[in-house]
């Protein structure tokens, strides 16, 4: 990490693309080539504030977490109906036997049962994103336990179903032996899996969140909590995960360097990230498949999102979809797209005039992933679990971990020019996500982006690439116009300060004049600490992302998990703030830390 050193100073279509047409998404950096109840929420977000104003482990709130757990793995059962069921909606709809569904097993035919409901899927299975693979080895059985959790709920609605899958009725068990035979077969590591993870919910539930303290919490509860798919799938990070780690160990390599005797009574860490309020300056890192941690998935963000006054910016890939979290969203609650281009640009425009018609506020151009990272604990997992273990290692391009999957829809062909095109499809605001050195972020800025984010993608992608933090340092040195001029000084003691010791941040040079226009720089990686947030507003950040944190949130307590993280954050980034005898984000300069070697 030289700069820390040198200075002081698809083709398928997730989220965006529920509707048949605008189903199938694409895939490259721009270089050419409901909680439980209302009454236990407020317990709990009381409890937290409280919790956090003061010692947090005097917290000691015992509540129930909204987690659901009727829904997957638990409706393997209960998903296959008794009854039959003669109309629908008022419509009369067509009833399939099991017999003839567990016939079909033996036929040119691909049929398979979810949520009680009858589908033919012979001509969509090659066109699967999740593979074809995981459709044949279930053919002519119920599986919900497998759709559930990687669908959005309103993935079967007639307007979400892609035109090769047929329905064909509702299923009528015909005996309990066909029932049975039905089934999708459960391994013995899968049964284990299940009963580990009910039993540690129940410990949870038990305890509430009495024990998360701090976001790692979280994270450790999150593992005891996560399937072992959904697990490989969020911690996983590309080849040696060094990027990962040093996400956060680049901000062990800050030190603060704090003025006392300031008056810290009140403190205000809000402020508005590209014109809308937020309590504090983090928003949520848009990051896939939330429901592999919870079955409300991203809704749980949402809600949590907007009861804290925080922004959460929408996956491509979320696995709710983003009509449904449009609907959970409050009154102008602000919400943010990551946006992954397709290669069909009329799937893309489908997708960029949906996100402007259902009123989303801004627009993330994810840069860094033309192509998936290799994360090898989601190919080795999702290879023991759920591909076939004969075939799943063939060759790369056969691998089937999660990630594996979601970038086959990725366009790799995006480049700069294609700046141009969004910017009319749009009037939204555009920032680019994933940037990783001072030319691009001055590259964005020159093609007119309306900000950057110094990201590596959780070090999911390129491995041993620079940090988002190291990333910020480079421009300070190379490029300081980039940022706020304020921010342009140089880390470490002030002359100036030194001399007027009374002041807390040195003036802003007459000289240094803002840009000609808006330009936000916003830093996510690896920040876990209330204390990293600090001290990439002291370097010029505007805000952070979190992303792994709010997963892991959502994972333990739903709704309540997210607020709890909120709570968390602010805490910490009030009391760093004090610490250094800050009252107002304004008052984070780089005369506050220093860069250690
Ligand atoms: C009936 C229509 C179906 C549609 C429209 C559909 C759609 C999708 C989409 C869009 C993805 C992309 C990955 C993502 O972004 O989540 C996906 C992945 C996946 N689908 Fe489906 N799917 C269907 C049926 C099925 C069935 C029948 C199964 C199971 C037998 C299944 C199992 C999976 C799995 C396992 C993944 C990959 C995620 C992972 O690797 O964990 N899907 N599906
Ligand atoms: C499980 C997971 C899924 C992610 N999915 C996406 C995604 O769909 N689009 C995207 O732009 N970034 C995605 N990211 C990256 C995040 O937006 C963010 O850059 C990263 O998580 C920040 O690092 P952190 O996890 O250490 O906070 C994902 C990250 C994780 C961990």
């Amino acid at each position: 990490m030289p700069s820390f050193s040198s200075f002081s100073g698809a083709t398928f279509l997730r989220a965006g693309g529920r509707s048949s047409r605008s189903f199938f998404i694409p895939k490259r950096t721009l270089s050419t080539h409901a909680s439980s109840s209302n009454q236990v929420n407020q317990r709990l977000v009381i409890g937290a504030s409280v919790a956090l104003a003061v010692p947090t482990y005097l917290y000691l709130t015992r509540a129930r977490l909204d987690y659901q757990p009727d829904t997957v793995p638990d409706k393997v059962e209960s998903d296959v109906p008794d009854r039959v069921h003669g109309a629908k909606n008022g419509r009369e709809v067509d009833k399939i036997s099991s017999r003839e569904v567990l016939e079909k097993k033996d036929s040119d035919e691909f049929w398979v049962v979810i949520n009680g409901e009858v589908y033919n899927v012979t001509e969509f299975v090659d066109e699967h994103p999740g593979g074809r693979e995981i459709i044949e080895n279930n053919r002519s059985k119920d599986v919900s336990y497998i759709f559930n959790p990687r669908h959005p709920s309103d993935q079967l609605e007639p307007d979400n179903l892609p035109p090769s899958v047929k329905h064909l009725g509702q299923l009528e068990i015909e005996s309990a032996y066909e029932k049975e035979q039905l089934q999708v077969k459960i391994t013995k590591s899968e049964e284990d899996e299940k009963i580990r993870i009910q039993n540690k919910r129940d410990e949870y539930e038990e305890k509430g969140l009495s024990n998360i303290i701090n976001m790692r919490d979280f994270q450790s509860a999150a593992e005891e909590l996560c399937t072992k798919v959904g697990w490989a799938y969020y911690a996983s990070a590309a080849d040696d995960e060094i990027t990962k780690e040093e996400n956060n160990t680049d901000y062990k390599k800050i030190r603060f360097r704090p003025r006392v005797l300031r008056s810290v009574k009140e403190v205000d860490a809000s402020t508005k990230i590209l014109g809308y309020d937020s309590t504090i300056p983090l928003w949520i890192s848009p990051a896939a498949m939330a429901k592999l941690g919870h079955p409300d998935g991203e809704i749980n963000m949402t809600k949590g999102a907007a009861s804290t006054g925080i922004i959460q910016c929408i996956s491509s890939f979320a696995s709710c979809s983003i009509e449904e979290i449009t609907s959970a969203r409050t009154a102008n609650q602000p919400l943010f797209f990551q946006l992954y281009v397709n290669s069909k640009r009329n799937l893309a425009k489908d997708v960029i005039s949906k996100i402007n018609r259902l009123g989303l506020n801004a627009i993330l151009l994810t840069v860094d992933a033309p192509v998936g990272g290799k994360r090898e604990r989601d190919i080795r997992v999702k290879g023991e679990f759920e591909a076939p273990k004969t075939k799943a290692f063939d060759k790369q391009g056969d691998t089937k971990g999660v990630s594996e999957t979601l970038f086959s829809a990725v366009d790799p062909d995006l480049n700069w020019n294609d700046l141009k095109w969004l910017k009319e499809q749009t009037d939204l605001p555009i920032i680019i996500k994933g940037v990783q050195t001072v030319e691009d972020a001055v590259q964005a800025y020159k093609l007119g982006a309306d900000g950057v984010i110094l990201s590596n993608h959780g070090g999911r992608q390129l491995d041993t690439t620079s940090t988002g933090i190291s990333t910020l340092i480079e421009i300070r040195k190379h490029a300081p116009f980039l940022l706020r001029p304020a921010h342009r000084i140089p880390t470490g003691p002030s002359k100036e300060l030194i001399e007027n010791p009374d002041k807390l941040v040195p003036s802003i040079p007459t000289t240094e004049k803002p840009l000609e226009r808006k330009f936000s720089i916003f830093v996510d990686g690896g920040i876990w600490r209330g204390t990293d947030v600090v001290k990439a507003l002291c370097l010029g950040a505007d805000a952070v992302g979190v992303g792994r944190g709010f997963l892991f949130a959502q994972t333990v307590g739903g709704v309540q998990g997210v607020e709890h993280a909120v709570k968390i954050f602010q805490s910490e980034i009030e009391s760093t703030m004090r610490l250094l005898g800050a009252t107002k984000l304004d008052d984070l300069r780089p005369s506050m830390v220093d860069i250690v070697n």
